[in-house]
Protein backbone atom coordinates (compact mmCIF):
# COMPACT_ATOMS: atom_id res chain seq x y z
CA UNK A 1 0.00 0.00 0.00
CA UNK A 2 1.72 3.32 -0.79
CA UNK A 3 -0.39 6.73 -0.16
CA UNK A 4 0.81 9.72 -1.47
CA UNK A 5 0.13 13.51 -1.40
CA UNK A 6 1.33 15.83 -4.30
CA UNK A 7 1.38 19.11 -3.59
CA UNK A 8 -2.08 19.37 -1.91
CA UNK A 9 -3.44 22.57 -1.31
CA UNK A 10 -7.36 23.59 0.07
CA UNK A 11 -9.08 26.49 1.28
CA UNK A 12 -12.70 26.42 2.74
CA UNK A 13 -12.35 30.03 1.78
CA UNK A 14 -10.89 31.44 -1.60
CA UNK A 15 -7.42 33.21 -0.31
CA UNK A 16 -7.47 32.19 3.17
CA UNK A 17 -5.79 28.50 2.36
CA UNK A 18 -5.81 26.26 5.09
CA UNK A 19 -2.82 23.46 3.27
CA UNK A 20 -0.35 24.89 0.37
CA UNK A 21 1.72 22.96 -1.56
CA UNK A 22 1.65 19.62 1.17
CA UNK A 23 3.67 16.71 -0.06
CA UNK A 24 4.11 13.33 1.73
CA UNK A 25 4.27 9.91 1.04
CA UNK A 26 2.88 6.90 3.49
CA UNK A 27 3.62 3.15 2.98
CA UNK A 28 2.54 -0.25 4.47
CA UNK A 29 4.39 -0.14 7.88
CA UNK A 30 4.48 3.47 8.56
CA UNK A 31 3.13 5.47 11.60
CA UNK A 32 3.10 8.27 11.16
CA UNK A 33 2.19 11.70 13.47
CA UNK A 34 -0.10 14.80 12.46
CA UNK A 35 0.86 17.80 14.70
CA UNK A 36 -0.66 21.30 14.21
CA UNK A 37 -2.08 23.67 16.30
CA UNK A 38 -6.12 23.90 16.93
CA UNK A 39 -7.54 24.95 13.46
CA UNK A 40 -4.01 24.50 11.65
CA UNK A 41 -6.28 22.13 9.10
CA UNK A 42 -5.75 18.90 10.48
CA UNK A 43 -8.71 17.10 10.58
CA UNK A 44 -9.21 19.16 6.62
CA UNK A 45 -6.14 17.36 5.72
CA UNK A 46 -7.19 13.93 6.51
CA UNK A 47 -10.62 15.11 4.93
CA UNK A 48 -8.61 15.82 1.98
CA UNK A 49 -6.35 12.90 1.67
CA UNK A 50 -9.69 10.33 1.88
CA UNK A 51 -11.09 12.50 -0.81
CA UNK A 52 -14.43 13.08 1.29
CA UNK A 53 -12.99 17.16 0.59
CA UNK A 54 -11.97 17.75 -2.95
CA UNK A 55 -8.33 19.34 -3.37
CA UNK A 56 -8.10 22.42 -5.01
CA UNK A 57 -4.78 21.87 -5.99
CA UNK A 58 -2.85 18.33 -6.26
CA UNK A 59 -3.53 15.04 -5.75
CA UNK A 60 -4.08 12.09 -3.13
CA UNK A 61 -3.00 8.60 -4.99
CA UNK A 62 -3.13 5.12 -3.24
CA UNK A 63 -0.97 2.53 -5.10
CA UNK A 64 -0.81 5.03 -7.52
CA UNK A 65 -4.75 5.81 -8.47
CA UNK A 66 -6.10 8.83 -7.86
CA UNK A 67 -8.28 9.31 -5.03
CA UNK A 68 -11.00 10.66 -6.68
CA UNK A 69 -10.80 7.92 -9.32
CA UNK A 70 -11.32 4.52 -7.12
CA UNK A 71 -15.00 2.90 -6.47
CA UNK A 72 -15.86 3.82 -3.12
CA UNK A 73 -16.54 0.39 -2.14
CA UNK A 74 -12.98 -0.50 -3.62
CA UNK A 75 -11.48 2.32 -1.17
CA UNK A 76 -13.16 1.76 2.14
CA UNK A 77 -11.91 -1.68 1.43
CA UNK A 78 -8.66 -0.39 2.30
CA UNK A 79 -9.54 2.57 4.35
CA UNK A 80 -10.54 2.92 7.32
CA UNK A 81 -11.30 6.87 9.05
CA UNK A 82 -12.06 7.02 12.96
CA UNK A 83 -12.95 10.41 13.29
CA UNK A 84 -13.00 11.94 16.68
CA UNK A 85 -15.73 10.83 18.70
CA UNK A 86 -17.85 13.43 19.39
CA UNK A 87 -21.03 12.04 21.04
CA UNK A 88 -22.96 8.83 19.57
CA UNK A 89 -25.52 9.19 16.25
CA UNK A 90 -27.03 5.95 16.82
CA UNK A 91 -28.33 3.64 19.70
CA UNK A 92 -26.71 0.68 18.28
CA UNK A 93 -24.69 -1.48 21.25
CA UNK A 94 -21.20 -1.17 21.07
CA UNK A 95 -20.84 -4.58 19.61
CA UNK A 96 -23.43 -3.44 16.68
CA UNK A 97 -21.31 -0.97 16.15
CA UNK A 98 -18.10 -2.70 16.31
CA UNK A 99 -19.55 -5.07 13.69
CA UNK A 100 -20.60 -2.26 11.38
CA UNK A 101 -16.74 -2.00 10.49
CA UNK A 102 -17.23 -5.92 8.58
CA UNK A 103 -19.85 -4.18 6.46
CA UNK A 104 -17.06 -3.43 3.96
CA UNK A 105 -16.20 -7.12 3.45
CA UNK A 106 -19.59 -8.85 4.09
CA UNK A 107 -22.04 -6.13 3.10
CA UNK A 108 -24.90 -3.81 4.76
CA UNK A 109 -27.73 -6.45 4.34
CA UNK A 110 -25.78 -9.68 4.66
CA UNK A 111 -26.23 -11.31 8.29
CA UNK A 112 -22.76 -11.88 10.02
CA UNK A 113 -20.93 -14.56 10.19
CA UNK A 114 -19.87 -16.72 13.69
CA UNK A 115 -15.98 -15.44 12.37
CA UNK A 116 -17.18 -11.39 12.43
CA UNK A 117 -18.62 -12.15 15.86
CA UNK A 118 -15.39 -13.98 17.09
CA UNK A 119 -13.23 -11.18 15.59
CA UNK A 120 -15.57 -8.46 16.74
CA UNK A 121 -15.31 -9.97 20.42
CA UNK A 122 -11.50 -10.75 19.65
CA UNK A 123 -10.85 -6.86 19.28
CA UNK A 124 -12.79 -6.10 21.80
CA UNK A 125 -10.73 -7.72 24.20
CA UNK A 126 -7.68 -6.67 22.68
CA UNK A 127 -8.41 -2.94 23.60
CA UNK A 128 -9.76 -3.96 26.91
CA UNK A 129 -13.80 -3.04 26.17
CA UNK A 130 -15.48 -6.36 26.01
CA UNK A 131 -17.55 -5.21 28.81
CA UNK A 132 -18.53 -2.39 26.73
CA UNK A 133 -20.31 -4.87 24.22
CA UNK A 134 -24.29 -4.75 25.08
CA UNK A 135 -23.82 -1.26 26.18
CA UNK A 136 -25.60 1.07 24.02
CA UNK A 137 -23.37 3.88 22.15
CA UNK A 138 -25.53 7.03 23.59
CA UNK A 139 -24.69 5.46 27.20
CA UNK A 140 -21.58 5.54 27.30
CA UNK A 141 -18.41 7.85 27.65
CA UNK A 142 -16.99 10.07 25.20
CA UNK A 143 -13.52 8.24 25.84
CA UNK A 144 -15.76 4.61 25.79
CA UNK A 145 -16.89 5.87 22.36
CA UNK A 146 -13.72 6.48 20.94
CA UNK A 147 -12.14 2.88 21.51
CA UNK A 148 -15.26 1.64 20.37
CA UNK A 149 -14.68 3.45 17.05
CA UNK A 150 -11.31 2.06 16.40
CA UNK A 151 -12.38 -1.13 17.09
CA UNK A 152 -14.87 -0.76 14.54
CA UNK A 153 -12.20 1.00 12.09
CA UNK A 154 -10.09 -2.50 13.04
CA UNK A 155 -12.83 -4.76 12.10
CA UNK A 156 -12.98 -3.75 8.51
CA UNK A 157 -9.27 -5.00 8.88
CA UNK A 158 -7.46 -1.94 6.60
CA UNK A 159 -4.32 -1.16 5.11
CA UNK A 160 -4.65 2.40 5.56
CA UNK A 161 -5.44 3.32 9.20
CA UNK A 162 -6.23 6.82 9.54
CA UNK A 163 -7.25 8.17 12.89
CA UNK A 164 -8.53 11.86 14.20
CA UNK A 165 -6.75 12.50 17.60
CA UNK A 166 -7.65 9.12 18.85
CA UNK A 167 -5.86 9.34 22.16
CA UNK A 168 -7.57 12.39 23.08
CA UNK A 169 -10.52 12.39 25.53
CA UNK A 170 -8.72 9.01 26.48
CA UNK A 171 -6.79 8.08 30.09
CA UNK A 172 -3.42 7.38 30.07
CA UNK A 173 -3.91 3.46 29.70
CA UNK A 174 -6.08 3.77 27.23
CA UNK A 175 -3.76 6.47 25.69
CA UNK A 176 -1.17 3.69 25.46
CA UNK A 177 -3.71 0.74 24.47
CA UNK A 178 -4.47 2.92 21.50
CA UNK A 179 -0.81 3.67 21.13
CA UNK A 180 0.25 0.31 21.42
CA UNK A 181 -2.37 -1.09 18.89
CA UNK A 182 -1.54 1.12 16.01
CA UNK A 183 2.85 0.35 16.83
CA UNK A 184 1.24 -3.39 16.89
CA UNK A 185 -0.50 -2.75 13.69
CA UNK A 186 2.14 -0.45 11.48
CA UNK A 187 4.74 -3.68 12.42
CA UNK A 188 2.47 -6.08 11.39
CA UNK A 189 2.22 -4.36 7.80
CA UNK A 190 -0.76 -1.70 8.17
CA UNK A 191 0.51 2.27 7.68
CA UNK A 192 -1.22 4.13 10.36
CA UNK A 193 -1.79 8.12 10.18
CA UNK A 194 -3.17 10.15 12.92
CA UNK A 195 -3.57 13.40 14.01
CA UNK A 196 -2.15 14.29 17.52
CA UNK A 197 -1.70 17.07 20.16
CA UNK A 198 0.92 15.10 22.02
CA UNK A 199 4.14 15.74 20.15
CA UNK A 200 5.61 13.11 23.04
CA UNK A 201 3.31 10.68 21.21
CA UNK A 202 5.47 10.97 17.64
CA UNK A 203 8.51 11.08 19.52
CA UNK A 204 7.76 7.79 21.25
CA UNK A 205 5.71 6.23 18.00
CA UNK A 206 6.11 7.12 15.25
CA UNK A 207 8.73 6.96 12.52
CA UNK A 208 7.76 9.94 10.34
CA UNK A 209 5.76 13.60 11.64
CA UNK A 210 4.47 16.22 9.89
CA UNK A 211 3.77 19.51 11.25
CA UNK A 212 0.95 22.00 9.79
CA UNK A 213 1.73 25.15 10.36
CA UNK A 214 -1.38 27.77 10.91
CA UNK A 215 -1.39 29.53 7.00
CA UNK A 216 -0.82 26.22 5.33
CA UNK A 217 2.66 25.44 5.20
CA UNK A 218 3.87 22.05 6.19
CA UNK A 219 7.19 19.82 6.81
CA UNK A 220 7.28 16.28 6.31
CA UNK A 221 9.96 13.68 7.57
CA UNK A 222 11.72 11.50 10.14
CA UNK A 223 10.23 12.30 13.29
CA UNK A 224 13.29 12.90 15.16
CA UNK A 225 14.25 16.10 12.64
CA UNK A 226 10.40 17.19 12.28
CA UNK A 227 9.49 17.42 15.95
CA UNK A 228 12.55 19.44 17.43
CA UNK A 229 12.39 22.11 20.22
CA UNK A 230 12.88 24.93 17.19
CA UNK A 231 9.67 23.87 14.88
CA UNK A 232 7.36 23.28 18.47
CA UNK A 233 8.19 26.99 19.08
CA UNK A 234 7.40 28.07 15.23
CA UNK A 235 4.54 26.06 15.11
CA UNK A 236 2.46 26.44 18.38
CA UNK A 237 4.17 29.20 19.87
CA UNK A 238 5.16 27.16 22.96
CA UNK A 239 9.44 27.21 24.24
CA UNK A 240 9.69 23.76 25.28
CA UNK A 241 13.08 21.82 26.19
CA UNK A 242 12.77 18.23 24.63
CA UNK A 243 14.51 15.96 26.74
CA UNK A 244 15.06 12.28 28.02
CA UNK A 245 13.60 10.08 30.91
CA UNK A 246 15.98 7.35 31.54
CA UNK A 247 14.96 4.35 33.31
CA UNK A 248 16.96 1.07 33.69
CA UNK A 249 16.31 -0.46 30.54
CA UNK A 250 15.13 2.53 28.16
CA UNK A 251 15.44 5.90 27.56
CA UNK A 252 12.81 7.92 26.43
CA UNK A 253 11.99 11.65 24.92
CA UNK A 254 10.24 13.81 26.90
CA UNK A 255 8.67 17.39 25.62
CA UNK A 256 8.06 19.64 28.36
CA UNK A 257 6.23 23.13 27.47
CA UNK A 258 7.83 25.95 28.89
CA UNK A 259 6.16 29.48 28.47
CA UNK A 260 4.13 30.84 25.55
CA UNK A 261 6.10 33.10 22.66
CA UNK A 262 5.48 35.08 19.58
CA UNK A 263 4.37 32.13 17.18
CA UNK A 264 6.85 33.14 14.23
CA UNK A 265 9.01 31.34 11.31
CA UNK A 266 8.42 28.32 9.08
CA UNK A 267 9.20 24.87 10.48
CA UNK A 268 12.66 23.65 9.10
CA UNK A 269 14.12 20.59 9.16
CA UNK A 270 16.24 20.29 11.57
CA UNK A 271 19.80 20.99 9.89
CA UNK A 272 22.07 17.66 9.49
CA UNK A 273 24.68 17.67 11.85
CA UNK A 274 27.48 17.36 9.41
CA UNK A 275 30.40 16.08 12.28
CA UNK A 276 30.78 12.61 12.17
CA UNK A 277 31.55 10.62 15.06
CA UNK A 278 30.97 7.35 16.28
CA UNK A 279 28.80 5.58 17.69
CA UNK A 280 27.73 2.27 19.81
CA UNK A 281 24.08 1.36 19.66
CA UNK A 282 23.32 -1.25 22.30
CA UNK A 283 19.82 -2.84 21.68
CA UNK A 284 18.41 -5.78 23.68
CA UNK A 285 15.85 -7.49 22.16
CA UNK A 286 13.21 -9.36 23.98
CA UNK A 287 11.66 -11.30 21.36
CA UNK A 288 13.31 -12.62 18.91
CA UNK A 289 11.36 -11.72 15.91
CA UNK A 290 11.87 -8.06 15.82
CA UNK A 291 15.90 -9.42 14.84
CA UNK A 292 14.09 -9.68 11.60
CA UNK A 293 13.16 -5.41 11.69
CA UNK A 294 16.48 -4.48 13.32
CA UNK A 295 18.53 -5.92 10.43
CA UNK A 296 16.34 -3.88 7.81
CA UNK A 297 16.69 -0.87 9.41
CA UNK A 298 20.63 -1.96 9.47
CA UNK A 299 21.12 -2.42 6.19
CA UNK A 300 20.10 0.85 5.21
CA UNK A 301 23.14 2.03 7.20
CA UNK A 302 25.33 -0.56 6.40
CA UNK A 303 27.84 1.75 4.64
CA UNK A 304 28.39 3.33 8.11
CA UNK A 305 28.49 -0.08 10.10
CA UNK A 306 31.80 -0.52 11.40
CA UNK A 307 31.09 -3.76 13.68
CA UNK A 308 27.82 -5.69 14.19
CA UNK A 309 28.00 -8.05 17.31
CA UNK A 310 25.64 -9.96 18.90
CA UNK A 311 26.68 -11.27 22.06
CA UNK A 312 25.85 -14.36 24.17
CA UNK A 313 23.57 -14.47 26.52
CA UNK A 314 21.48 -16.59 29.16
CA UNK A 315 18.36 -16.12 28.91
CA UNK A 316 15.69 -17.82 26.02
CA UNK A 317 14.89 -16.01 23.32
CA UNK A 318 16.82 -13.00 24.41
CA UNK A 319 19.10 -11.06 21.78
CA UNK A 320 21.72 -8.84 22.70
CA UNK A 321 23.00 -6.52 20.01
CA UNK A 322 26.21 -3.95 19.83
CA UNK A 323 26.43 -1.84 16.80
CA UNK A 324 29.41 0.21 16.04
CA UNK A 325 28.49 3.44 13.81
CA UNK A 326 30.62 6.00 12.09
CA UNK A 327 28.23 8.84 10.72
CA UNK A 328 26.27 12.13 11.00
CA UNK A 329 24.80 12.90 14.43
CA UNK A 330 21.56 13.45 12.79
CA UNK A 331 22.15 9.66 11.00
CA UNK A 332 22.63 8.80 14.47
CA UNK A 333 20.05 9.88 16.42
CA UNK A 334 17.31 9.14 13.42
CA UNK A 335 18.65 5.25 13.48
CA UNK A 336 18.53 5.27 17.25
CA UNK A 337 14.56 6.76 17.05
CA UNK A 338 13.32 4.37 14.29
CA UNK A 339 15.32 1.46 16.71
CA UNK A 340 13.46 2.66 20.09
CA UNK A 341 9.90 3.17 18.49
CA UNK A 342 9.93 -0.78 17.78
CA UNK A 343 8.27 -2.81 20.74
CA UNK A 344 10.22 -5.01 23.01
CA UNK A 345 13.30 -3.79 22.35
CA UNK A 346 15.56 -1.48 24.93
CA UNK A 347 17.99 0.53 22.98
CA UNK A 348 20.82 2.73 24.61
CA UNK A 349 23.40 4.95 22.17
CA UNK A 350 26.88 5.98 23.63
CA UNK A 351 28.63 8.50 21.27
CA UNK A 352 32.42 8.15 21.29
CA UNK A 353 35.25 10.51 20.55
CA UNK A 354 37.09 8.83 18.63
CA UNK A 355 36.38 6.50 15.63
CA UNK A 356 37.07 2.88 16.53
CA UNK A 357 38.96 0.63 14.17
CA UNK A 358 37.33 -1.22 11.59
CA UNK A 359 36.57 -4.91 12.74
CA UNK A 360 33.96 -7.47 10.30
CA UNK A 361 31.42 -9.33 11.81
CA UNK A 362 27.88 -9.87 11.04
CA UNK A 363 24.53 -10.49 12.87
CA UNK A 364 23.64 -14.18 12.52
N1 LIG B 1 -16.80 23.17 6.94
C1 LIG B 1 -16.03 24.22 7.18
N2 LIG B 1 -16.26 25.40 6.59
C2 LIG B 1 -15.47 26.48 6.80
N3 LIG B 1 -14.42 26.48 7.63
C3 LIG B 1 -14.14 25.34 8.27
C4 LIG B 1 -14.92 24.14 8.09
N4 LIG B 1 -14.42 23.16 8.85
C5 LIG B 1 -13.36 23.70 9.50
N5 LIG B 1 -13.19 25.00 9.16
C6 LIG B 1 -12.13 25.89 9.62
O1 LIG B 1 -10.91 25.45 9.04
C7 LIG B 1 -9.85 25.54 9.98
C8 LIG B 1 -9.20 24.17 10.14
O2 LIG B 1 -10.12 23.30 10.82
P1 LIG B 1 -9.72 21.83 11.24
O3 LIG B 1 -10.87 21.25 11.98
O4 LIG B 1 -9.24 21.12 10.03
O5 LIG B 1 -8.49 22.13 12.20
P2 LIG B 1 -7.70 21.14 13.19
O6 LIG B 1 -6.25 21.41 13.00
O7 LIG B 1 -8.16 19.74 13.00
O8 LIG B 1 -8.20 21.71 14.58
P3 LIG B 1 -8.24 21.03 16.05
O9 LIG B 1 -6.85 20.70 16.45
O10 LIG B 1 -8.81 22.14 16.88
O11 LIG B 1 -9.13 19.83 15.97
C9 LIG B 1 -10.45 26.11 11.25
O12 LIG B 1 -10.17 27.49 11.27
C10 LIG B 1 -11.93 25.85 11.11
O13 LIG B 1 -12.67 26.84 11.77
Amino acid sequence: MKLVVEDGSFAYVKGHPIIQDLNFKAESGNLIAILGPNGAGKTTLLRCIMGLLKWDGGRSTLDGQNIYQIPSKKLWQKVSYVPQARGAFASFTAEDMILLGCTSRIGIFSTPHQSELDLVHKLAADMGIDWLLQKRCTEISGGELQMVLIARALAAKPQLLILDEPESNLDFKNQLIVLDTMTRLANQGMCCIFNTHYPNHALMRSSQSLILQKGGESIFGETSEIVTEANIEKAFGVKAIIGQIETPDHIYPSVMPLKVTPQTGKCQHEPPAKQQVTATIAMILTQPQRLAKIKYLLQQYQQAILNQTKLPTTKQGMIVLNVTLMASLSKIKALTHQIEILPDVNVKTTIAEEPVSNVQSAIN
